[in-house]
């Protein structure tokens, strides 16, 4: 692959074409970017958005979808005849993380500030602000502004008021929270709103807690107003469109072709430019395999810049501090990207990676969880590489899409263990999201066949990584905690039929963790008994004799298929393997000793009771499996009282009687209904038909909010045991 440069991307019309056509100091803007045509999504989408249309729009990642809406809410709102006041509210628009959303503030914010004249003194500049916005020859009055509110934004009211915003970019939680505070309904007025944004639509609307949210900014804009869905598979999220006061929709869909010599054009959901990769190893090869992979594209094809997605924060965390020790990996620049990490941390970690001034001499690799597998543009991306595939498989094509980028060349590899996940070729490849094969790299970076039997420098890697961790223990805890949470991700897959916890070998997946020890868990308690068990059966059936020598064949087939491998323990006294960390150590020796002396003082007696209750203890312990079915089996009982309370619910409507606390929420939220009505809301056509829709789900809706309120509540008393899963607001 050579260094991406921009090769004929598909690009539509040009800007001037446009019918009206753009304000000039957005023309001067485009320009300067050097932007010479629009793309697609950009000649199909600007031109109905600056009209009084809503859009829900569906484009691969890296076509141009940002400026589809930034351009259009930016026409809008300045050529408006009454203009905007100062902290009076234009355009909101949303994004499910802080990254994304505070790249679309960067576009907005580059091209309102082009307005802002060079410093003069001489300038009262607190009058401008509600002035008209000036042309490329006036530039004397700034249009404010736009506000950023995500987590880590400090003061957004005195910012919002000080600036006199009329465009708010955040994430939905942090916006909710901003405009519907008693401090954000006093300050923020929403009345004259004319355009809502919602990028990353199918991931907004997908999560609970953020449609919670939406739908509570929603219900608080202007219903006049117009509403833009964006997303690179929105397909997906037709139906939560649907009912989200989007008033006749236009769809815009910006299809791709892919034509094979001999073969009909097929459509796909990835950029044409995008060389979509996978590659099968064993679990025990996982790492080998992605270190071959940053040297083989640095070495053949001059890369410079990497992402590496991993499915945990924890996972991230553990490998930036091993795969920065490795020695062929030396000359690398290693960042991480999670949701644990602090908001400025983020920040400055996200910035530093697009700006390393990275070549193939010094290569620069982001290691990051789905934080950054949406929307965020990467410049330059050479190689993209998927650790571990993602549990939600919308994401896939998305995290891939952080490479070839509006017509550039780009690659990604998505690694699959051996065996059961390869099913996951077909299952991508029926959604149209089509991979080629990935040879595997052997120990002199040539592609060659999967070895036979597990690599052997699998081992070699695995005693250097041991090396690292033996330096410090904390790189020991955390290698345990990436390992469990990794596992852990593993159960969630939506694809469950093709990740399956019981195909994988534990002890392989260890190795590639470079784990001294494996951590004691339920799961692997009964992996390891069952593993015992099957081969206890396979030595049996070899002593039953006769044919020895092909039972013995047998077993070793068997094995190699498993992946069964020897697994050693590191042997080392736990007791005094330290931190590096100083004031670690000493909380540690310290709590070390307490126990001892705790021990020596105890009786006999006494410690085989506490032994007594630790195995108890032990065997209380569920399983993530036994959990499953346990909740499984809760959630069936509420479905039964559920449908019994609906039943009774609808009986006593019909009788006109009064049911408690939900009946209650139900009459009250219809005499807000009125009120609103009463007030001379006018509604159309359309909003009375969604009214009737609306109450027949409303049964549902009320009780997924007392729900939701219940589980937010729950969450908030979890929030502070620090999840290993990522947090994306
Ligand atoms: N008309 C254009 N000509 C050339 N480059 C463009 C044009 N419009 C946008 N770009 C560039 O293309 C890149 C990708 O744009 P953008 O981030 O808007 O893509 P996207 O479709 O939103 O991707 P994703 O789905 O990943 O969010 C950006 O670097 C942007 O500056």
């Amino acid at each position: 692959m050579d260094r991406p440069t921009r090769t004929a991307p598909a690009f539509g019309a040009s800007w001037s074409s446009l019918n009206p056509p753009l304000s000039s100091w957005i023309m001067d803007v485009i320009n300067k970017n050097g932007f010479t045509k629009m793309t697609p999504v950009q000649s199909g989408t600007i031109p109905r958005a600056i009209k009084n249309q809503d859009c829900v729009v569906e484009a691969v990642t890296g076509s141009g979808k940002t400026l589809s809406f930034v351009i259009p809410v930016l026409e809008r709102i300045t050529k408006r005849d009454r203009k905007y006041k100062k902290g009076e509210l234009a355009a909101v628009v949303i994004a499910p993380t802080r990254e994304l959303a505070s790249q679309i503030h960067d576009v907005f914010h580059q091209f309102l500030s082009s307005l802002i004249p060079p410093e003069d003194p001489n300038e009262n500049q607190a009058s401008s602000s509600s002035s008209p916005p000036p042309s490329s020859s006036n530039k004397k009055a700034p249009y404010p502004l736009p506000i950023l509110v995500t987590s880590g934004t400090s003061n957004p009211y005195e910012t919002f008021q000080s600036l006199g915003s009329n465009i708010l970019i955040g994430t939905p939680g942090r916006l909710a929270s901003f405009l519907l505070s008693p401090r954000g309904l006093s300050i923020v007025r929403v009345s004259e709103l004319d355009v809502l944004v919602l990028d990353e639509a199918d991931r907004l609307l997908s999560s609970p807690d953020h449609r919670r949210d939406i739908e509570r900014i929603m219900k608080h804009l202007p219903k006049q107003r117009r509403t833009h869905l964006f997303s690179a598979t929105m397909t997906d999220a037709v139906e939560e469109i649907i009912g989200l006061g989007l008033r006749n929709p236009v769809r815009i869909v910006v299809n791709l072709k892919e034509k094979k010599k001999g073969e009909d054009a097929k459509e796909r959901r990835t950029p044409t430019a995008l060389q979509n990769t996978y590659m099968i190893c064993r679990h025990a090869e996982k790492t080998l395999q992605l270190v071959r992979i940053l040297q083989a594209e640095v070495q053949k094809a001059e890369a410079a810049k990497f992402v590496v997605f991993f499915s945990t924060c924890a996972a991230v965390d553990y490998f930036y501090r091993i795969l920065s020790r490795i020695p062929d990996l030396s000359k690398y620049h290693f960042t991480s990207l999670h949701g644990d990490l602090p908001p400025r941390i983020r920040e400055t970690a996200l910035a530093n990676f697009i700006n390393h001034p990275s070549s193939h001499l010094s290569p620069a690799i982001l290691l990051c969880t789905d934080v950054a597998a949406r929307g965020v543009d990467f410049p330059d991306i050479d190689v993209v590489i998927q650790y571990d595939p993602p549990t939600d498989p919308k994401s896939f094509s998305h995290r891939a899409g952080r490479t070839a980028r509006a017509g550039r060349r780009g690659k990604a590899v998505v690694l699959l263990g051996k065996g059961r996940e390869e099913d996951y070729i077909d299952f991508l490849n029926i959604r149209k999201i089509p991979l080629t094969k990935q040879a595997y790299l052997d120990s002199s970076l040539n592609d060659s066949e999967e070895p036979t039997s597990v690599d052997p420098e699998a081992l070699k890697l695995l005693r250097q990584i041991r090396k690292s961790v033996l330096t410090d223990r904390e790189l020991a805890d955390k290698g345990a905690k990436a390992f469990v949470s990794s596992l852990r991700a593993y159960t969630k897959h939506e694809a469950s039929f093709i990740f399956r916890l019981q195909d994988i070998d534990f002890h392989a997946l260890a190795i590639s963790y470079g784990l001294l020890r494996l951590p004691a868990m339920p799961e692997i308690k009964d992996w390891k008994k069952k593993r015992e068990a099957y081969l206890k059966r396979m030595r049996e059936k070899k002593d039953e004799g006769g044919q020895e020598e092909d039972a013995e064949t047998q077993v070793e087939k068997e094995m190699n298929e498993k992946e069964w491998l020897d697994w050693q323990d590191e042997e080392i006294d736990w007791d005094k393997f330290s931190y590096a960390s100083k004031s670690r150590e000493q909380s540690r020796i310290l709590n070390l000793n307490k126990k001892k002396e705790q021990f020596l003082i105890k009786s006999n007696e006494e410690l085989i009771e506490i032994q007594a209750k630790k195995k108890l203890k032990l065997q209380m312990r569920e399983s993530w499996s036994e959990q499953k079915e346990r909740k499984l089996k809760k959630e069936e009982r509420h479905d039964k009282i559920d449908k019994r309370k609906q039943a009774q619910w609808e009986l006593a409507q019909n009788n006109g009687e009064n049911l408690g606390p939900i009946a209650s929420l139900r009459a009250i939220k219809k005499q807000k209904l009125n009120l609103k009505n009463d007030d001379g809301d006018e509604k159309d056509d359309k909003d009375e038909d969604e009214d009737e829709g609306n109450d027949q789900i409303e049964w549902k809706s009320l009780k997924k909010e007392i729900k939701s309120e219940k589980v937010e509540k729950r969450n908030l008393k979890k929030i502070d045991k620090g999840g290993m899963f990522d947090d994306l607001d």
